[in-house]
């Protein structure tokens, strides 16, 4: 196809020696195409970082290719970096300068001509919500205004390509909304996105495909639609005080199912679990059935599927995550 911006394949990648050496990439493809967002999602110590570190040149692999735009991102690096930008977790600002001086410096390093930069940063930095701190020391910025500066930063070059290494990492829900957002933006503008991420809430809300990374390899691929169809849907889960009263639920929660009616759900003991779209009307409609039939849960919580459930599924085992220390020793 050749509406492929980003396409990898075969890559491998270890770090250290003898001992030391630590397998990180082993033999690994994908593709993004042309505005499309593609999530690569993974537990710690998956690989995520080093993949984008490849793709951006800033790292180069033991073995495999990859282009970026049609260039080899080993021979044509320079040219390569001219069409991407990664901006991430590690926030490459200068804290002790404001926002504006920080993206007015960057503006300068991408090249933008003179007369261009003052309202090239003004536009970035309304566009990211940041006009009113500016002037501001990047050491008084929350942390979600220090990732939103960091996006802007990553964007000054209008970049074919943008890589956004785990951007809602350490985030608290709003901050973390925002960035969605900001991000949907500059998705709507024509760039392509190619995202890591440890939340499968991230990269459902943003990609429109989603890779998941394991043993350095993508071991599974698809929309997350597509994904979640096969991790299984969001459930309201039911502790009961007795299994007679989880078989009272189960019988008034029959044919409760979301759209499709299949709601008799499965039970383990005193637990029932009942698939839900997570709605408010259907969570509403489930609990008053359970009232009706006149039994008090001990608890009840609406559970999303977790990175756990997927790799659980997709994978057949759990998401082992890989602090530094354990893997290089
Ligand atoms: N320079 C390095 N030297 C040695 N080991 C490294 C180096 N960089 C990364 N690693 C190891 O390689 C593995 C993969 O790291 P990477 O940063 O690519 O993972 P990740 O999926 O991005 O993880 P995280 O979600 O924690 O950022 C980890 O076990 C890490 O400790």
């Amino acid at each position: 196809m050749n509406d492929v911006v980003v396409r990898a394949e075969g890559l491998c990648k270890a770090y250290g020696r003898g001992a030391r050496r630590v397998e990180v990439l082993d033999g690994l493809d994908l593709t993004l195409h042309q505005g499309e967002v593609l999530a690569l999602l993974g537990p710690n110590g998956a690989g995520k970082t080093t993949t984008v570190k490849i793709l951006s040149t800033l790292l180069t692999p033991d073995a495999g290719t990859a282009t970026v735009a049609g260039l080899d991102v080993v021979r044509d690096a320079a040219r390569v970096r001219r069409v991407v930008s990664l901006t991430g977790q590690q926030v490459a600002l200068d804290l002790k300068q404001t926002g504006l001086e920080n993206l007015t410096m960057i503006a300068r390093l991408a090249r933008t001509p003179r007369r261009e930069v003052r309202a090239r940063v003004a536009e970035l930095l309304d566009g990211v919500g940041l006009t009113d701190v500016a002037g501001r020391r990047v050491t008084t910025y929350s942390g979600g205004m220090r990732r939103r500066l960091d996006l802007a930063a990553g964007l000054v070059a209008r970049p074919r390509v943008l890589f956004l290494d785990e951007p809602t990492t350490g985030l608290d829900p709003r901050s973390r909304r925002a960035l969605w957002d900001l991000v949907r933006d500059v998705v709507a503008g024509g760039t392509s996105l190619f995202l890591t991420t440890q939340y499968l809430e991230e990269a459902d809300e943003l990609a429109d495909r989603i890779a998941l990374i394991d043993g350095g390899r993508v071991a599974a691929e698809g929309t997350a639609d597509a994904l979640k169809r096969q991790v299984g849907q969001a459930r309201v889960e039911l502790d009961l005080p007795d299994a007679a009263a989880a078989i009272r639920v189960r019988t008034a929660l029959a044919g409760s199912g979301p759209g499709s009616g299949s709601g008799s759900g499965s039970d383990d003991g005193a637990l029932v679990a009942v698939p839900t779209d997570g709605s408010v009307a259907h969570v509403r409609e489930l609990l008053a059935r359970v009232e009706a039939a006149g039994v008090v849960p001990t608890s009840w919580r609406l559970r999303e599927p977790t990175l756990d459930d997927v790799f659980l599924t997709l994978t057949g085992h759990a998401a082992a995550t890989t602090p530094t220390e354990e893997k290089a020793a």
